[in-house]
Parts: structure tokens; sequence; C-alpha cells
């Protein structure tokens, strides 16, 4: 059997503004490095021990794994940082709050743009400063693979291969993994793993710095998944994030 922990970053600072955020590489608040410390020693004291980690190329997943490595005094476990572990790219909602777009275009509306599995926002424009082709951390990607926008769809589309070829075969050398990345490449992983519909996965939402523990048969078929903590925290704090998209009542 092999285990796996994937865990969302801890609150961001557009988190706490409420803003679409994407590929926006904003820093974790001081809520959300004590969320990351809290899910260290959570790991610990429940025995966790880790050969590998992987993380995005965004800063508030790379930090919540530092802290949450620095807390289970196991900085030395290798980390890899790819972008195909990046949050979904938002688009032109990049940097836009969630209840004032609601407020203007209606929560249905929101919904789609949050959750809809294949309907993408609009992309960011080619020359917008925010492109990921002015990012040096991109310049080794084909213009075929830089994101202006994306749909789950798309998220999914570049994190299975990346789990296929390279996370998978090193779970099955019985490497014992952590994933710290996003909400929604989260989401992306776990459909892939739990098969879950295109219309279930839009009930599925990420609380964050959760350790979500993934038992997996030889097959890398999950056998069950539990998040670590309390149970009536987590199920808040999931209901919050659906909950985001919403227009804020008067
Ligand atoms: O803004 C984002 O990038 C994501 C994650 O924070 O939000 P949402 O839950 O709306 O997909």
């Amino acid at each position: 059997m092999h285990k796996l922990v994937l865990m969302r970053h801890g609150e961001s600072q557009w988190n706490l503004d409420n803003r679409f955020t994407g590929w926006t590489d904003v820093d974790l608040t001081e809520k959300g490095r004590e969320e990351a410390r809290r899910a260290g020693a959570l790991l610990k004291q429940e025995g966790f021990e880790f050969d590998i980690a992987y993380t995005s190329v965004l800063k508030r997943a790379i930090r919540t794994l530092w802290l949450t490595l620095d807390e289970l005094d196991a900085m030395y476990v290798p980390v890899i940082n790819d972008w195909h572990l990046n949050e979904r790219h938002y688009g032109a909602l990049q940097g836009l709050n969630k209840s004032e777009t609601a407020a203007k275009y209606g929560d249905e509306q929101v919904l789609v743009w949050r959750r809809a599995y294949a309907i993408a926002p609009n992309p960011l424009d080619i020359d917008d400063p925010r492109h990921p082709r002015f990012d040096p951390r991109y310049a080794s990607l084909s213009p075929s693979e830089l994101p202006a926008t994306e749909c789950l769809k798309d998220t999914v589309d570049r994190v299975v291969p990346f789990w296929n070829d390279t996370i998978a075969p090193s779970l099955r050398a019985g490497k014992r993994t952590i994933i710290a990345a996003h909400g929604n490449s989260l989401r992306a992983l776990i459909k892939f793993l739990d098969g879950v519909s295109d219309e279930e996965i839009v009930g599925l939402n990420i609380p964050t710095a959760q350790p979500l523990v993934y038992e997996l048969d030889d097959d890398l078929r999950p056998i069950r998944h539990y998040y670590l903590g309390n149970a009536d925290e987590i199920q808040a704090a999931m209901a919050a994030v659906a909950a985001q998209g919403k227009a804020k009542q008067a």
C-alpha cells in the first residue's frame, strides 16, 4: 500500500481579499503560515515521514510546503517544483474580487466560471503584462503549453500527464510523497484518482492547509482517503470556499 498526502496551500493574501488568483504569485498571510505549521505538526503527531515532495512554481504552495517540512524537521526532503501543479489559470478574472464579480454578473455565472468543468473564463490578452510568456519561470515552455486561461478540464490535461510520468513512478518505487498544490490543481488530480464525474466535481471544494491522505493499492488505485484533523472544522472550511463566489447579502 502507498500513502500519499495532498495539501492545498494555507490562506493567501488573495484568499483573504477574495480575489480570483490563478497564476498570480501571491504570498501567504500570517494565518496561512500558521495553518501550514499546524498541518506539519499534525503530520508529525500522526507519524508521517516523506521521501519526496512536489509543489508548483507559485510561492503560496512552495512556502506552505517549506513550513510543513520545517515543522516535521524534514527540510532535507527533495522538493520538485513544477508548473504542471500550478493553480488553474483564471484568465482575465485574475485579480477581480469574487463577490463583486458575482454582484455584477450573478452568482450562477460566477459558479460557471469557478466550477464548470469545460468552460474557461475569457483569456488574458496576449500583450497583457501578466501573460505567462513574460514570466522568466515559464521561459522553457512552448507557446502551446502556456495558458492565458483554463477550465478545470485544461488543468486535468496537464496535471494527469505529470502524475503519470513523474509522480506515479516514484510512488511505485516506494517513495513516501507529499504534494503541496492548489485548490483546482488538486481537484484535477482527485477527479482523476477517484474517477469523479464532470458533474460531481463541481461540488468538490478543498480547504486550505488540511492534509488529505490517500491510501493507494499497488496499481495506485485509491483504497480510501481521509482528512487529518477536525472533521467539523474541515466541513466548515469547505463550505466557506464554496461560498466565496456569492454576492454579499445586503
Ligand atoms: O482564485 C483561485 O485561484 C482559486 C483558488 O483560490 O479559487 P476558486 O476556489 O474560486 O477556484
